[in-house]
């Protein structure tokens, strides 16, 4: 056990760094335990203490300053270590595009752990093989094409509900980020789970709170099989939350099944919870899926539905009101496109300049940070030879802020970037813009999001000119996503 300890911990390692470090994959040194974790945290604590200008939306010094830092000393693509676990920082765009777009399996989801694997369990963020391709399958057909357009009055009605507490903050101000979060929780429920934010508030509740587990637990080495012993009081605190999180979800799908086992009802239903109960009852078992299977895909869609999206809403508000003339050029075009109407699916892929300004919040403050996978064998990236179980990381940020890819105006606010559509902008560089990855494992809502985006913001411009709060303080900062740290302070101007 001693020498299998002194390998795993010790000489593995540092067998591992010179065998990198000889193809020219540099970095800090590893240390015991640790690897290079005290050193991230000390530098992340760091970063964030003073807030930032204005005027600076180049938040990759504050939110990644290790990588900042490393990527200087050590060059494009680089070795760090979470831990004992070796994991190469990867930038370059046509190494990004070989990990990205692997179709033989290659480069896989990492498993989550501990509170993480709580909120995530085994749904379609983390599944792989036959497994993954049922649940996207499902997804794809919930989240796209016409099934998103019968979503567009549902979306309507929850901004509807927002600009109804609006009324109260007239001419007033109103913290954003708060509102955001409580929009995207009612459009998910609603256009997912058929219900309201009202009905689904306890698992938001939860999932919020195993959010602030992780982030608690973040870089947290702990020696391996000590959990078996020692359970700490986060561990035990997260078990219960796992426990009522799931009887809550389960009660919603049990709600659904009763309605057909009473005959109210002679189907599940058209919304996601409803495909997913069909596929359950599948004849073929073959086709089936577990009931724990279905309340992990419940969890994965409340979170991943609701969080990114908000994050993005409050930073492109954030960003409208301070950049007036867009927000000018993006309510004449509503305007133009809707009147004083309510929005529609086809009026919503009209709308150019709020795409336009949507994809240019996304690049600078993307909410997701980094693509992360496992080597599942032995494989050739670029030059290099990677061994298996090595991780890679690719930090999207990096790219979105590359001025060789985006010019030396890489760190400023300029929607005319994606004037010519997305796949003209970055020198046609379709690497250098990752807010969704891409591939086959890029992000299956992301046309919703930007969708209920465009949808919301128009539906905000048609009655409000922005302004920023005087209170507002400008500090991005991770938590789960990309946050505004103190919020986003808007006084609303009625028009
Ligand atoms: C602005 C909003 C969003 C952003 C920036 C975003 C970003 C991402 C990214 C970067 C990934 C890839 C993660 C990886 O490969 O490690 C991803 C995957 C995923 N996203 Fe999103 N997302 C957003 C909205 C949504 C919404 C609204 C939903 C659900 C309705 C959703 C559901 C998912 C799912 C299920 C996956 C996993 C797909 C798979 O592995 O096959 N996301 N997202």
């Amino acid at each position: 056990v001693f020498s299998r300890l002194v390998y795993k911990l010790w000489l593995g390692p540092i067998h591992m760094q010179q065998k990198l470090q000889s193809q020219g994959l540099k970095g800090p040194s590893y240390k015991l335990l640790h690897g290079n974790t005290k050193e991230i945290i000390s530098m992340r604590k760091e970063a964030i203490k003073a807030p930032c200008d204005l005027g600076q939306h180049d938040m990759f010094p504050r939110i990644l300053p290790h990588l900042n830092t490393w990527m200087k000393l050590y060059g494009k693509n680089f070795l760090i270590w979470i831990g004992n676990q070796p994991q190469i920082v990867v930038t370059e765009p046509e190494l990004v595009r070989e990990i990205l777009t692997d179709k033989e399996g290659v480069y896989r989801k990492i498993k989550p752990i501990s509170h993480a694997k709580k909120l995530l369990g085994d749904g379609l963020v983390v599944a792989e093989g036959e497994k993954w391709s049922k649940l996207r399958k499902l997804a794809n057909h919930a989240f796209h094409g016409e099934s998103l357009k019968d979503m567009v009055s549902a979306m309507v009605e929850s901004v509807d509900t927002m600009l109804e507490r609006w009324r109260y903050h007239e001419g007033k101000e109103i913290e954003v980020s708060k509102e955001f979060k409580l929009l995207t929780s009612d459009v998910i429920s609603r256009t997912a789970f058929g219900s309201s934010y009202v009905e689904g508030k306890n698992i938001f509740d939860m999932m919020m709170k195993l959010g602030v587990l992780i982030a608690k637990n973040t870089f947290k080495i702990r020696l391996f099989g000590l959990k078996k012993i020692w359970r700490s009081k986060d561990d035990i605190e997260s078990d219960k939350i796992e426990q009522s999180l799931h009887d809550s979800i389960l009660s919603l799908v049990k709600k659904r099944e009763d309605k057909v086992k009473a005959g109210e009802s002679d189907n599940f239903g058209n919304d996601f919870l409803g495909s997913l109960l069909k596929v359950h009852h599948d004849i073929d078992p073959k086709s089936r899926i577990s009931v724990d299977d279905i309340v992990d895909e419940c969890k994965v869609f409340y979170i991943a539905g609701h969080e990114t999206t908000s994050t993005l809403l409050s930073w492109t508000v954030f960003l409208l009101s301070i950049f007036t003339e867009w927000q000018e050029k993006a309510r004449d075009e509503v305007v133009q496109v809707f009147g004083q109407e309510k929005p529609t699916a086809e009026g919503i892929a009209r709308l150019k300049i709020l795409t336009m300004i949507v994809y240019e919040a996304l690049r600078l403050y993307s909410p997701v940070l980094s693509i992360t996978r496992r080597v599942h064998r032995n494989i050739k990236l670029g030059k290099y030879e990677i061994p298996a179980n090595v991780q890679v990381n690719v930090p999207t940020l990096a790219l979105h802020r590359n001025p060789e890819i985006w010019g030396k105006d890489a760190h400023m606010f300029k929607p005319e970037r994606f004037a010519e559509g997305l796949a003209n902008a970055a020198n046609r560089n379709s690497m250098a813009f990752l807010p969704f990855a891409a591939g086959p494992r890029s992000c299956v809502g992301n046309n919703f999001a930007v969708n209920e985006a465009k949808m919301t913001l128009s539906m905000i411009l048609q009655r409000y000119r922005l302004a920023l709060s005087p209170n507002y303080i400008h500090a991005p900062y991770q938590f789960l996503t990309v946050q505004p740290q103190h919020g986003v302070q808007i006084i609303l101007h009625l028009l």
